[in-house]
């Protein structure tokens, strides 16, 4: 119970609902239990009749009211179960919504190497089934617990008050039954765990293949896929099976383990109404009753146990989320001037997974208003750059300095509102293509996002679609080409009128033409703003003010494109190439 303890504050929250809740419980038990008391009580009366001691118009009356004062008994008890339902389980929905907020904040947190080292599906099934288990805990387990406490002190307190001997026989299966459904639900856990693992396989084999659709397609791998997907659906049944049979155990045992306590109170309470212990048969009735309102809060403790146990186990896995302070911290709580001034000093930089080391010494300037380009080969280090300056990570060694302050003392919420960064691989969400370009913005106006999209030069593919700029993107919509995903992208980042622009490699999906009229309007848009644009193209690069070459982690050449197609050198012989590919064109 040790990680449950993290609970106890929305416990403490919720505390009023609780107390209400328990009163409730208690109150409904009390009413619940008159009706026993009252069968016997009809047992009684016909008993006195039989024995001529009242009249048939009395035993009429009699019963009359009794049978009222049982429907009576059973309303209230009924409409105060519904209300103890709607305030524990209530409460539980409460945690169930705090909880996942908690850990939805916390993820917000996390810097990029929580994402790396933990799978999607984990961080899904936290936040998901974790939460879900917990929430047994917090909502049903507890109002079980209440009402099974309740309903025993209260009925063994009725039933030793009517008969001692009979209540000790009546009571003795239960604990059996406890043991029983306890071990049954461990079994049911246990072999349910398997069956939802079976089903996270299946789903994620199935989404894959719709996603990598055209690749099976094209090569003709469709048999194969079946075959694969039958083989896992196969083993998918097995386990389910395996948990029907132990489910299919459950109400045998308690319908039996019933049966027994029933036949045990008619064996000994016969037995002791025929030697004159009991005074009425009534009592027979009235403890057969008992039995049946016992078995299940009995049958519970081992289901709750189980619970308990389950979400422990939940709890923990998120507790160790929890508990883990995210590597990028926000030093600096209040305001902080970010114009665009950007130094990078004798910068060195390691990723923690791969332990590559991807920036060795880099250090260069950039004024606020500059455009700079950064080229290279694949992997020398260009996405990197872009990385640190938003302080997706820090440094290990070196520095970087934005407006005369250390990149880690500024204000990170400011850093990164000040950025508008558009990624080699463009995201776009599922939604609407104007909600998608808004992202950034959410003020902006319709005319606001259509002047950043003409600037991105995808407009007039956008106003050919049906629904314009409500076209809904993604799963539920239309799919766009690489290049006019990256062109959206582009317009989200221009829309949020950023200090400081990044492009990474963002152009490689659209045509020289259309790449040379963004080029001119983001000249245009970026006067004032820093730039840095990484790309492969010199077309991108060559009216930066300042060019800078990567190789392995090293600039190893810097200047203006006039000088740099002097020197000897990779941005030479890239230009060179270039320039012969497009007069071969
Ligand atoms: N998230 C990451 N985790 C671990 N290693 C990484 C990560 N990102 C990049 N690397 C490694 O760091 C080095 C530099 O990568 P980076 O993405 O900065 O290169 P790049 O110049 O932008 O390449 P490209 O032109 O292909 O985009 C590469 O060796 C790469 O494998």
């Amino acid at each position: 119970m040790i990680e449950l303890r993290h609970l106890n504050k929305y416990f403490l929250k919720y505390k009023t609902h609780l107390i209400i809740g328990i009163i409730i419980t208690i109150v409904a038990r009390i009413f619940l239990l008159y009706t026993p008391r009252y069968v016997k009580e009809i047992f009684v009366i016909i008993e006195t009749y039989f024995k001529d001691d009242i009249s048939i118009a009395t035993v009429k009356s009699e019963l009359m009211e009794v049978i009222l004062l049982i429907i009576g008994a059973a309303i209230i008890g009924g409409i105060l179960t519904f209300f103890m339902r709607q305030t524990i389980i209530n409460v539980s929905r409460y945690i169930e919504f705090d909880l996942k907020n908690e850990i939805y904040e916390q993820y917000q947190k996390l810097s990029l190497n929580f994402y790396k080292k933990n799978r999607t599906g984990d961080l899904m099934n936290r936040i998901t089934e974790d939460v879900g288990r917990v929430r047994m805990y917090a909502g049903p387990a507890i109002m079980y617990s209440i009402n099974t406490i309740a309903l025993f002190v209260i009925v063994i307190i009725y039933m030793i008050s009517a008969s001692p001997k009979l209540t000790l026989y009546t009571i003795l299966p239960l604990p059996i039954l406890s043991v029983i459904i306890y071990k049954l639900s461990k079994e049911i856990h246990k072999r349910s765990t398997i069956v939802q693992e079976y089903l996270s396989k299946l789903s994620t084999f199935t989404q894959e293949s719709f996603s990598g659709i055209s690749v099976i397609k094209a090569y003709g791998i469709e048999p194969q896929t079946s075959v694969n997907f039958k083989t896992l659906a196969a083993e998918s049944k097995e386990k389910q099976i395996d948990l029907t049979k132990v489910q299919a155990w459950f109400f045998p045992m308690m319908i039996l383990l019933i049966g027994t306590s029933n036949l045990l109170v008619i064996y000994v309470g016969g037995t002791q109404y025929i030697n004159g212990e009991i005074e009425s048969i009534g009592t027979i009735a009235e403890f057969i009753i008992y039995v049946n309102m016992l078995t299940w809060p009995v049958a519970t403790v081992g289901w709750v146990t189980s619970i308990v146990q389950q979400a422990e186990a939940s709890q923990k896995r998120i507790n160790e989320f929890l508990k883990i302070e995210p590597e990028i911290k926000n030093n600096t709580k209040t305001h902080t001037e970010i114009t665009g001034d950007i130094s990078f000093r004798d910068v060195y930089f390691t990723y923690d997974d791969t332990n590559i080391l991807a920036l060795k010494g880099v250090s260069f300037d950039i004024k606020q208003g500059e455009t700079i380009a950064i080229l290279g080969k694949t992997g020398s280090g260009k996405s990197t750059i872009l990385d640190l300056i938003g302080r997706l990570y820090d440094v290990d060694k070196g520095s970087i300095v934005v407006n005369h302050t250390a990149i880690d003392q500024l204000n990170l919420n400011e850093l990164r509102n000040s950025i508008g960064y558009v990624p080699q691989d463009a995201f776009l969400f599922s939604d609407s293509i104007k909600v998608n370009i808004k992202f950034g913005n959410q003020d902006a106006t319709d005319d606001e996002v259509i002047a950043a999209a003409k600037n991105a030069q995808v407009h007039k593919n956008i106003i050919k679609f049906n629904k314009g700029y409500d076209t809904v993107l993604g799963e539920r919509g239309i799919t766009l080409s690489g290049g006019q995903k990256q062109r959206v992208s582009i317009a989200r980042a221009i829309l949020k009128s950023p200090k400081i622009l990044l492009f990474d490699d963002c152009l490689s999906a659209v045509d020289t033409e259309t790449e040379e009229k963004i080029l001119t309007n983001l000249n245009k848009i970026s006067k004032g703003r820093t730039s840095i644009i990484v790309s492969h193209r010199v077309s991108s690069a060559k009216n930066a003010d300042k060019i800078i070459v990567l190789e392995d982690g090293e600039i190893v050449q810097e200047g203006t494109h006039e000088k740099l197609i002097t020197i000897d050198g990779y941005y030479k012989d890239l230009y060179l190439k270039q320039l012969s590919e497009n007069t071969s064109k």
